[in-house]
Parts: C-alpha cells; sequence; structure tokens
C-alpha cells in the first residue's frame, strides 16, 4: 500500500518528489511546455502526481490535522490577564493552525502595503499587531495591513544605489513573463468593481445559496467559528498537559502531529527537546533547514515560562516571529520600535502573555529589560541561535555574543536552561561555544553538516563570468530549476535596491512569483523557502562556514537540489585583501584607550561617551571594530568598563517658556544643563552623558526629562552624534601591555578569517584542479570530494597546504610605493594605510571617495598583505619628511 508520510522520521536525506499531490503551478515561468521536456532524475514533480514511482519515503508535506477547518486569521485576540496556561488559550485560532506555511504566507500576504512608505510592514508595525492581538481581518481598519487581494505594485529593476542587497533577475532573455505581470496595475479599486459586478450578475444564484460568497466561499458564522475554535485549543491543551505529564515519545509526538502536521520528528529534534524539557542545557548542531526551530518551539508550548531567544539579526527574528505556529504567542523587541511598543511588550512578558520572545544581544545592555528577569524566574529556557558567533575564531563572531556567557546569563538574567543552536560550527569554535555556555560535553546533539539531497557542483570562471552564468541558466538541470538564489559577494554584480523592497522581493520570491534573486549574505538567513532548487554562487564564499550555510537555502523540502560554485583568481585576491579591512596597529589602541580612559585614575563609575563617526576617523577604525574592543574591555578578564545602550549624546536645545535661568532655579537637570553647556548660535549645546554624570544621573535620564520638558513646551532640542556609552569600572594599569594584548588578539582573529578563506578556495582549486574525478565526481559534479573537504573542515581536520596564489614580493612595489608617497605629500600615512590602498581597501581616514583615485589602488593585492605592510614600512623610513610609526 503506498503511504504519503515519511515513516522513518528523516526528510533530510530523501529526494523524491515533495508532494503526492503536487500544489497547482504559481509560476507561469514553468511553463507546460517545459514541463513536458522534465527527465526523471529532475526536481519536477512527477506526470502522475497521485502515485509516486519512486518506492522510497515520501518526505511528508505538512499535513493536516484532524482538527475542524478554521477561518484564516493572523492573530488571535487574547486576554492578558487570563493567559497564564502555557499555550494561551485559543479565543480565534488560525486556519493556518496545522500549516504554518499556510499562515506565514497569510501573515505576508496580509502585512504588506507598498502603496506607501508609511505602510511598508516594519518589524514594529507586524509585531505590535501580532502582540496586541489585533484581529487582522479586519481589513479595512488596518492601516498597515492590507487585504490579500491588494496586487503588490511592480517590482523596477533598479541601478545599483548602494541601499539594498539584492534585486530580481530575469535571465530568460525577457522570453518568459512573470506571473503577476500586467496584472500589476490593477488597483484595489478596480477589483472591488469587478466583484461588485460579478455579485449582480450572480445575484439569484447567490441570493439561492445562502451562505455561500460570491467566491463559492462557505461564510461561516462567527459562532460557527469560535466553536471550531475552542475545540482547536482544548485539543493542543489537553496534548500541552499529556507531555507535562510524562514527556515520551508518543505524547510529542501527538503535539508534533497536532500542531504541526509533521508525522514524525526528524534526526535530532527529539532528543533535543527531551534534553530541553529536562533542563539540561543542550547544544545543538544540525545542517540548515534541519528543524532546529522546532527544538525550542515545542519546549516554549511545554515549560511554564518565557522562552528568550537571542538572534543576530533583526530580519531574521520578523522571520522566526512569522514561522511560530499560532498556537504560540511570540514578540520580539529591538532599537527600531518604537517606546511604547517596547513598554507594551514588555508588560506583557511580565503578565506572561508572550511565550517566546526573540531579542538581540544588543539588548543585554537595556537596564530596564534586565532587571524585569533579574528578580523573578520568568525565563524557562534561553535559545541562542547562530551559536557559532559567540567564538571569535567562528565564520561570523559578533562581539555583542561575547555578553551570552553562562555566568553573566544566570547572574543578569536568572537563566537555568540554555539550547545553544547552529549548523556551522568547527570543533575549535564548538569547543569555544560550550564552554562560554557551560554546556556539559555529554549534552552535545550533532550530525553532519551537509544534507546529502544537495549536488554540488564547481567550476573555475573564465573572464566573462555572466556569461558563464548565463550558460549555466540554460543548461540542465538548472534551466528545470523553479526556485533559484544566486549568491553574490560585491555589489556590483547585483546592484543594490533600498531596504524597504526587500521583503517585498523576498515574498514575491517566497511565493513563486519570482523566479530568481540575486543576492548577498544576509538574504536568505531565516528564509525557510522549502523548495529553492538551486543555490548558484557567482563567487567564492568567504568561508566553507558561509558555503555550507548558504548552500542550505536549497533543498529544505528534502528533494534533489543543485548548487554551482564558480570562482576565480581575481575575486579570491580581492576577499583576501577585504579580510585585512580590520586590522588596526598597536599605536592605534593605544591612542583609543588613552581616549576611553580620558581622565587617567580619577574616572572609575565616571559616565563617557565615544562619538562613533569622529572617533571612528581619528583612530582610522571602523565602528564594529571599535565596538569589539569596548565589549572585549567588558567582558575580558578584567571588567574595565560596562557598557551601555548606543545614544545621540550632542543635543542642540532652545528655551521657550520660562527663561533659562528661572527654570535652573526649579530644575536641577536644567542647571546643570546650563553648566555644562557651550553656546552656539543661540542654541545651549551640551554632551548628553556629561551633563548625566555632574549630577550623578543616567544619560537615560537625562533623555527622559529632556523628553519632559519638551510635552510641557518648555524646549525644543535636536539630538546628533550617534555614540557608544559606558561608565569606567576600573582604569588599566599598564595601557602599553594592554594594547599590546589587544592588538595580538585582533591579528590572530585577522588571521583566522584569512585562513578560513585560504581553505574554501583551496577546496575549490582542489576540486577543479587535484580531483581524480573516482568515487562519483564527475565534470563539473564534485559532491564527494567537496562534502569530504567540509566535513573534514568541520572535524577541525583542515592541516592541509594552503595551496600559494598569493606573491610575497614584487620587484616594482617599493618603487611604486616611493612614488605613491611622493605624490601625496599633504597627507600622513601609516604602512598599514599605504598596504591598504595599494590593496584597494577603504578605511574610515582614507575614504575611497578619495583614495580610489589614485591609480595605486588595489594594483597590489596580489601580494600578500603583510609583505607590503613591510615594504611601505621601509619606504616609510627612508622618506624624509614623514611620520612614521
Ligand atoms: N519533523 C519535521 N517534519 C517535517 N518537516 C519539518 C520537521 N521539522 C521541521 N520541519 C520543517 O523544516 C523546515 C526547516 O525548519 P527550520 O527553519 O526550523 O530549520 P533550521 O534548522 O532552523 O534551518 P536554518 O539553520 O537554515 O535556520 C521548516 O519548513 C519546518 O517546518
Amino acid at each position: 500500500m503506498e503511504t504519503d508520510s515519511d515513516s522513518d522520521g528523516s526528510h533530510i536525506s530523501a529526494t523524491p518528489p515533495r508532494y503526492q499531490n503536487p500544489p497547482p503551478p504559481t509560476n507561469l515561468l514553468n511553463s507546460t511546455k517545459s514541463k513536458a521536456k522534465v527527465k526523471p532524475s529532475s526536481r519536477s514533480e512527477p506526470k502522475n502526481p497521485a502515485k509516486p514511482k519512486t518506492s522510497q519515503p515520501a518526505p511528508t508535506p505538512p499535513n493536516p490535522t484532524p482538527l475542524p477547518t478554521l477561518p484564516f486569521q493572523i492573530c488571535r485576540s487574547f486576554a492578558p490577564n487570563t493567559s497564564t496556561s502555557a499555550v494561551n488559550s485559543l479565543e480565534t485560532l488560525p486556519a493556518g493552525f496545522c500549516s504554518r506555511h499556510a499562515s506565514f504566507s497569510k501573515i505576508q500576504k496580509s502585512s504588506l502595503n507598498f502603496e506607501n512608505d508609511q505602510s511598508v510592514p516594519t518589524p514594529s508595525n507586524l509585531e505590535s499587531a501580532k502582540i496586541r492581538g489585533e484581529v487582522l481581518t479586519k481589513k479595512k481598519q488596518q492601516i498597515n495591513l492590507v487585504s490579500v487581494d491588494v496586487p503588490l505594485p511592480p517590482v523596477k529593476l533598479r541601478k545599483c544605489n548602494g541601499e539594498g542587497n539584492f534585486v530580481r533577475l530575469n535571465l530568460n532573455g525577457g522570453k518568459r513573463k512573470f506571473v503577476n505581470k500586467g496584472k500589476r496595475n490593477t488597483s484595489y479599486k478596480g477589483k472591488r468593481t469587478f466583484r461588485r459586478s460579478k455579485r449582480k450578475l450572480n445575484k439569484n444564484e447567490t441570493e439561492s445559496k445562502g451562505d455561500e460568497d460570491e467566491d463559492g466561499l462557505i461564510i461561516e458564522t462567527v459562532e460557527h467559528k469560535q466553536k471550531n475554535n475552542r475545540a482547536a485549543s482544548e485539543l493542543v491543551d489537553e496534548a500541552v498537559r499529556a507531555v507535562r505529564n510524562e514527556v515520551s515519545d508518543e505524547n510529542l509526538g501527538s503535539l508534533l502531529k497536532l500542531v504541526y502536521g509533521y508525522d514524525s520528528f526528524r534526526d535530532g529534534q527529539l532528543e533535543a527537546i527531551k534534553m530541553v524539557l529536562d533542563k539540561k542545557s543542550t547544544m545543538l548542531v544540525l545542517p540548515t533547514g534541519a528543524g532546529k526551530s522546532l527544538c525550542y518551539q515545542i519546549p516554549a508550548m511545554v515549560l511554564p515560562g518565557l522562552t528568550l531567544v537571542v538572534s543576530p539579526l533583526v530580519a531574521l527574528m520578523i522571520d522566526q516571529l512569522r514561522q511560530l505556529p499560532p498556537v504560540i504567542q511570540g514578540g520580539f523587541l529591538s532599537s527600531s520600535q518604537r517606546p511604547e511598543e517596547v513598554t507594551e511588550t514588555l508588560r506583557l512578558i511580565q503578565e506572561g502573555a508572550i511565550k517566546v520572545l526573540f531579542v538581540s544581544p544588543e539588548r543585554f545592555l537595556n537596564a530596564e529589560f534586565l532587571s524585569i528577569f533579574s528578580a523573578s524566574s520568568l525565563i524557562s529556557l534561553l535559545v541562542v541561535d547562530e551559536a557559532h558567533c559567540i567564538s571569535e575564531w567562528s565564520h561570523n563572531f559578533r562581539p555583542s555574543y561575547m555578553r551570552l556567557r553562562a555566568s553573566l546569563l544566570r547572574a543578569r538574567l536568572n537563566v537555568k536552561c540554555i539550547l545553544a543552536m547552529t549548523a556551522t560550527v568547527t570543533t575549535t569554535s564548538l569547543h569555544d561555544v560550550m564552554s562560554a555556555l557551560e554546556i556539559p560535553s555529554s549534552n552535545l546533539i550533532q550530525k553532519a553538516p551537509l544534507r546529502d539531497n544537495l549536488h554540488l557542483f564547481i567550476s573555475l570562471s573564465g573572464n566573462n563570468r555572466m556569461k558563464d552564468l548565463l550558460m549555466l541558466m540554460k543548461s540542465f538541470p538548472f534551466k528545470e530549476v523553479q526556485s533559484i538564489i544566486i549568491y553574490c559577494k560585491f555589489q556590483n554584480y547585483h546592484s543594490g535596491i533600498p531596504a524597504k523592497d526587500r521583503s517585498r522581493i523576498q515574498e514575491l520570491f517566497s511565493s513563486n512569483k519570482i523566479r530568481v534573486v540575486v543576492a548577498t549574505v544576509a538574504f536568505g538567513m531565516g528564509l525557510d523557502k522549502r523548495d529553492v532548487g538551486a543555490v548558484i554562487h557567482y563567487s567564492l564564499p568567504e568561508s566553507l562556514e558561509e558555503y555550507v550555510q548558504e548552500i542550505g537555502r536549497a533543498g529544505r523540502d528534502g528533494r534533489l537540489s543543485y548548487c554551482h560554485l564558480f570562482f576565480d583568481d581575481i575575486s579570491y585576491f580581492r576577499l583576501r585583501s577585504l579580510m585585512y579591512s580590520d586590522g588596526v596597529d598597536e599605536y592605534a589602541i593605544n591612542k583609543f584607550l588613552c581616549q576611553v580612559f580620558t581622565d587617567g585614575v580619577n574616572s572609575c563609575g565616571k559616565l563617557c561617551s565615544l562619538v562613533k563617526e569622529s572617533a571612528s576617523r581619528k583612530f582610522d577604525m571602523k565602528e564594529e571594530v571599535m565596538l569589539t574592543l569596548l565589549t572585549r574591555l567588558e567582558l575580558g578578564e578584567v571588567q574595565y568598563l560596562r557598557l551601555l545602550p548606543q545614544l545621540n549624546v550632542t543635543c542642540s536645545l532652545n528655551f521657550h517658556k520660562t527663561t533659562p535661568t528661572l527654570l535652573a532655579d526649579k530644575d536641577k537637570m536644567v542647571a546643570a544643563i546650563l553648566k555644562k553647556s557651550e553656546i552656539k548660535q543661540g542654541q545651549y549645546v551640551f554632551d548628553i552623558p556629561n551633563v548625566a554624570d555632574s549630577i550623578a544621573s543616567t544619560a537615560v535620564d537625562v533623555s527622559n526629562h529632556l523628553l519632559n520638558l519638551k510635552v510641557r513646551g518648555e524646549i525644543t532640542y535636536e539630538l546628533k552624534d550617534p555614540a557608544y556609552c559606558y561608565t569606567i569600572m576600573e582604569v588599566p594599569s599598564d595601557f602599553c601591555s594592554l594594547s599590546a594584548h589587544l592588538t595580538k588578539w585582533l591579528s590572530e582573529v585577522e588571521n583566522c578569517k584569512v585562513r578560513k578563506l585560504d581553505v574554501m578556495y583551496n577546496a575549490a582549486v582542489f576540486a577543479v584542479d587535484v580531483c581524480e574525478k573516482m568515487n562519483g565526481c564527475d565534470g563539473s559534479h564534485h559532491t564527494p570530494c567537496l562534502q569530504k573537504k567540509i566535513l573534514d573542515y568541520f572535524r577541525g581536520d583542515d592541516n592541509c597546504d594552503v595551496i600559494k596564489k598569493i606573491g610575497r614580493s614584487s620587484p616594482f612595489l617599493r618603487a611604486d610605493i616611493k612614488v605613491f608617497l611622493q605624490s601625496n605629500l599633504h597627507a600622513k600615512f601609516t604602512p598599514r594605510a599605504v598596504a591598504r590602498i595599494m590593496h584597494g581597501i577603504a578605511s574610515p581616514a582614507y575614504p575611497s571617495t578619495i583614495w580610489s583615485k589614485t591609480h595605486f589602488w588595489g594594483r597590489y593585492m596580489q601580494i600578500d598583505f603583510q609583505a607590503v605592510m613591510e615594504a611601505a614600512k621601509a619606504e616609510l623610513l627612508n622618506f624624509v619628511g614623514k611620520d612614521v610609526v
């Protein structure tokens, strides 16, 4: 007997057709003509979908649960006060209850209104609607949300403007048409008119059908809906109670089936869920698309308190929030939200009305946020998503993730159980993460980093890479693939688009109205489009981790998918140069430390700030590097300072009602402002932390007080200069040794990044030049040898010699540096600054707008950066009248 379920529990490596009854094609690009050509081994659906030819277990589509058909509704209304159960009472349960995908796409559609900027679904309006539990089905009353009927506005191919990171590309020579072409100008009004006239025509018929509307849909009565919802809610509550009574495979399986519609857990999921429910901190390493989210979502339903998920990107948080099954009330906090929204979310957390909260690690700088948790046991589980970011030896180190140490989490947030999740981690980074989070080695669940439904191809691209790409797209199997992501490293290959269009493009791509998206790495993180059939790398990724992460966007439905990597030496040289763009010299770190601890020993307890832009130029250090150093000064072996939330620190103020001196008599903060201000063009200009420090207050209190005075009509003011704020805890006794220590650390991190790129390049060169094309490798197909390289690398066995393409010297280098210095007598240089220019790397003090004009810009990319620096140092020493460091 044929079955449509995958009872072995793993869909990851299966490669059969996706559904027993495939959905109707939504993309006109997949014309019937192209379908007719489908070969059995391609991703396309079988001709007779009801009878799959394969005898392999088919991956289970999200199966409808036995729950009643429910009306669609994005958010249910809820009464926070009554919400004490783990799964909130479901007053109005969405129709997407059984299928996350249904509910996800509806949320997106309903949330998109691009008619004006105001209505673009910002994280805040989307989420605040969700957490407020607004009934979004009242379409016309929603400012930010529109009917699903409203056609999306046209997508224009834009020229690069440096704002965005991906653009639609029609690689079919304009022959194929996008599905919504020609429909885009259909206005909402027009569509309504059409529907009204249709209603007129069918009046009698409609009346005779009673409850049926003009589209033949059954209009359910409110009572009917409520009854269904209550029944569904009771079933889930019952399943949750059963798991609480006994954490058995059977009870967890029932909950899975009921909420997600899945028949079985995938490899690693059940183990992780049970471990977490047993309150054991757990490290979970599963490949991309293996279903890690479910490993915290199910515990979130069962555990009594809040599940706090730390995520590195706001876009990722929003995606994860959207993907929560409707039975789990979610929320998120981000700096893009209005203060009222943050306050409302914090209130809901305290009331227990939010079960899963997404935050960025920077949120842990916020005193108000921390205070909610420090004295309570609100948090049942803390999830660290993309946990490799904790390790400086990972491909994606984030200084703010250093804040996620078990000791700090316990002390500040009362966290008892941690679940750390990642898909891409080497043994070294894994060790770092587990020790930072104090996860015992026995609590590691790790599966192979690659799914075996990905077929890996690789080729060295010639002089015309675009031509190579177009040929690839027109050849089998790529021409058959419906959904493709092309990853590019450099923006001049993919054109930027405004940020506000990104979510729209993601939506169009998700609904198969765009076939191909060209994007940078940021796109796709968190994108859970199950049927992406191919990922093409137009240029070399920076590391094998990045490669694995990006190819992991393909084949999440378990079907055979294709990944092609183009690489060439020039892109490699260019990327390798960029690896040096964060480097800093010891003397610059020393100067930086002097500024951070301005007043020397007397500055303990002082509230200070460092204006980002000016400091960045002054020390020729990127803002992220300054933040890395400040975070290290806070979280290293000695706590030298405590970072506070970033602020705009310079205030220019005008008094209106009461005279300044009279107001100062009544208000001590105004008195401090007058004392600390300079008067410029009639305005009082002062530094907020400086004023706060003088009256032993906080910068946040001063900001709030200013707002208050403004509301009373006493003042108006403007804020500028975004800055890092901090309180000094201890002044270093030896600046020199601290600078040396920090420089060494930063250079090790830099070397690690260079090494990762070299290993990536090495793997590519090996496949193309060295692989003997045995064991399954053939032509440009190199799945076996690349898989082996990846597995060895993740196991920490990457000691292979890196192919040395980078030169150590050039006969003209010194002479060119000399000419460069002579022709730029007006400027001061360090060896690093000269080497950056020779490598074509911009820095805050040497921006590309100015320095790319010199014809030496990027000329020595193929020579090792350190070697260029040494040559520059030697020339600077010879050069009279230049400062040499
Ligand atoms: N047991 C299961 N059976 C079938 N499908 C599942 C199962 N668990 C999860 N999925 C589906 O797999 C897809 C990927 O899940 P998810 O987004 O959690 O992956 P992930 O491991 O977090 O990936 P990434 O690392 O890329 O974020 C989702 O569509 C999810 O619904």
